[in-house]
């Protein structure tokens, strides 16, 4: 489809000075009649785990260490860090009949195909400004589209197509988007980094107030900052009584209708066929593990208790999670692999099922090789019947050691709920449970879809600007 033969190809440099000034007034075009061939450094970030002997194991806890290592091993946690277009030497801009390429100042090089370019033009013939869509036709792009001229500008570089239109790219939006390299350096935009806790939390855990949260938008996007770095956040002050509570998980999102309802308020009634309609015990679990997409936060208001027990448990999964790989990198590896089938089958008119039926306790971003998501819930899953002989002895002894660190003193965070304290948790991170309990217990809350948390958190403290280039 493209044709690889190089002709004649531009080089344009241009020089950008310490303070962004264009070196020259126009740029210069050199012709060469050698196709200069790039060698560029792909940095794909596959972190690599050192090799930790357990007794040489201490889990690294200061926060500069922590980040360096993690950064290093590709563990959970990795700051969103910021693009930035170094300004120390020039960006060389060269076109070839096939693709462009950008030789960035750090010495790497990103080669785009003419024709993606032409696709992803952001014209406003080409991308809608209001509804963020693609208006181009992609099949009416000349397979062997060729640019006639590249101009490199202060910020970004203009194309000129030979059917005659004209693209600008941003240098700022090609970095982030390039895909030959990827770039490690153009994570999302969202700047804070995941905060990993354990059971030293309970002294100083996160905290906003409810007048905040529900009068400001830097309450607001505060709280979701919160939620996001930790993985849960109280709520202060907030009235013990539904009203209020379902106004404060609206001011996220909409709230997401299971088969328990929308808000729900509940009690150990056995009003639903699940143990959380009971008095038992929940040992620390995510819910909805039997949805093809598990409710992205949960929000939990006790606001009526008489009786003995029900303390709330929470632990932070990615803390387990990253103590998990680096004590036993293999029960890790297999906890990423071997896909478990779950159900929610206690209601008389339910059998709920993910799709596919099957997923994995620790779920990665296909990327970044991220943990994203946990989707744990031992007492939800349905019967083992897929695995061969040698994965079930593998998984239940990778679950032995999953569960070891999970119950570990070091890990739980118990905290006893009480009326005007409303509780919030990521669900894909934080694992949650409740000790047993007596008497009389009144629960209220709601779950919120993962994407519209996302969509929300992004919206509070993204600008229009930083939105447009993610697009
Ligand atoms: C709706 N409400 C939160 C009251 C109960 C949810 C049931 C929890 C279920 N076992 C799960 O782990 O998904
Ligand atoms: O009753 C509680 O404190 C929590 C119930 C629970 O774990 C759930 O609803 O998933």
């Amino acid at each position: 489809m493209f044709r690889s033969i190089p002709r004649i190809y531009a080089n344009i440099k241009i020089g950008i000075n310490a303070s962004n000034n264009l070196l020259s007034s126009r740029n210069i075009i050199i012709k060469n009649d050698l196709f200069r061939s790039f060698s560029y450094l792909s940095r794909n970030y596959f972190g690599s785990l050192g090799i930790y002997s357990r007794d040489r194991m201490n889990i690294i806890e200061t926060r500069k260490l922590l980040v360096n290592n993690i950064l290093k091993r590709n563990l959970i946690e990795s700051p969103d860090l910021e693009v930035k277009i170094p300004e120390s030497k020039p960006i060389t801009v060269s076109i070839t009949p096939t693709k462009v390429f950008i030789n960035w100042q750090d010495d790497q090089t990103s080669k785009f195909h003419n024709f993606w370019l032409r696709d992803h033009c952001k014209c406003e013939e080409c991308f809608h400004k209001i509804t963020k869509q693609r208006l181009v036709d992609t099949f009416k792009i000349p397979e062997d589209l060729e640019p006639s001229s590249a101009s490199p500008e202060l910020h970004g570089v203009k194309i000129t197509w030979n059917d005659g239109h004209t693209s600008f790219f941003k240098w700022t939006w090609l970095r982030r988007h390039s895909y030959d390299p990827q770039f490690v350096d153009t994570l999302p935009f969202l700047k804070k980094k995941k905060i990993l806790w354990h059971a030293g939390i309970k002294d100083c855990p996160p905290i906003v107030q409810y007048k905040d949260v529900m009068q400001t938008k830097e309450g607001l996007s505060d709280w979701l900052i919160k939620i996001n770095e930790y993985g849960f956040c109280f709520i202060d002050g907030v009235p013990p009584k539904v009203k209020e509570t379902e106004e404060l998980a609206k001011r996220i999102c909409f709230i997401r209708e299971t088969h328990y309802g929308g808000f729900w308020d509940f009690t150990s009634n056995l009003a639903h066929g699940d143990t959380a309609y009971t008095s038992l015990a929940l040992k620390a679990h995510t819910d909805n593990t039997y949805f093809t997409d598990p409710s992205g936060l949960q929000m939990f208001h006790l606001i009526e208790f008489k009786g003995t027990g029900g303390t709330s448990l929470l632990v932070d999964g990615f803390w387990v999670a990253r103590k998990l790989k680096m004590l036993y990198p293999k029960a890790y590896k297999v906890l990423s692999t071997i896909r478990i089938p779950t159900h929610s089958a206690g209601d008389s008119d339910v059998l709920i099922e993910p799709t596919p039926n099957a997923h994995p306790i620790l779920n990665h971003d296909p990327l970044t090789h991220e943990l994203y998501q946990i989707r744990y819930n031992n007492d939800d899953r349905s019967t083992l019947s897929h695995l061969s002989p040698e994965e079930i002895e593998s998984f239940y002894d990778a679950l032995r050691k999953w569960n070891k660190i999970l119950i570990d003193k070091e890990s739980e965070y118990w905290v006893k709920l009480e009326p005007g304290r409303v509780l919030i948790f990521d669900n894909w991170r934080v694992l949650h449970g409740r000790a047993e309990f007596t008497g009389h217990r009144r629960l209220i809350g709601a779950y919120l879809n993962w994407d519209d948390y996302r969509s929300r958190l992004k919206i509070s403290v993204l600008s229009r600007q930083e939105i447009d280039e993610m697009l």
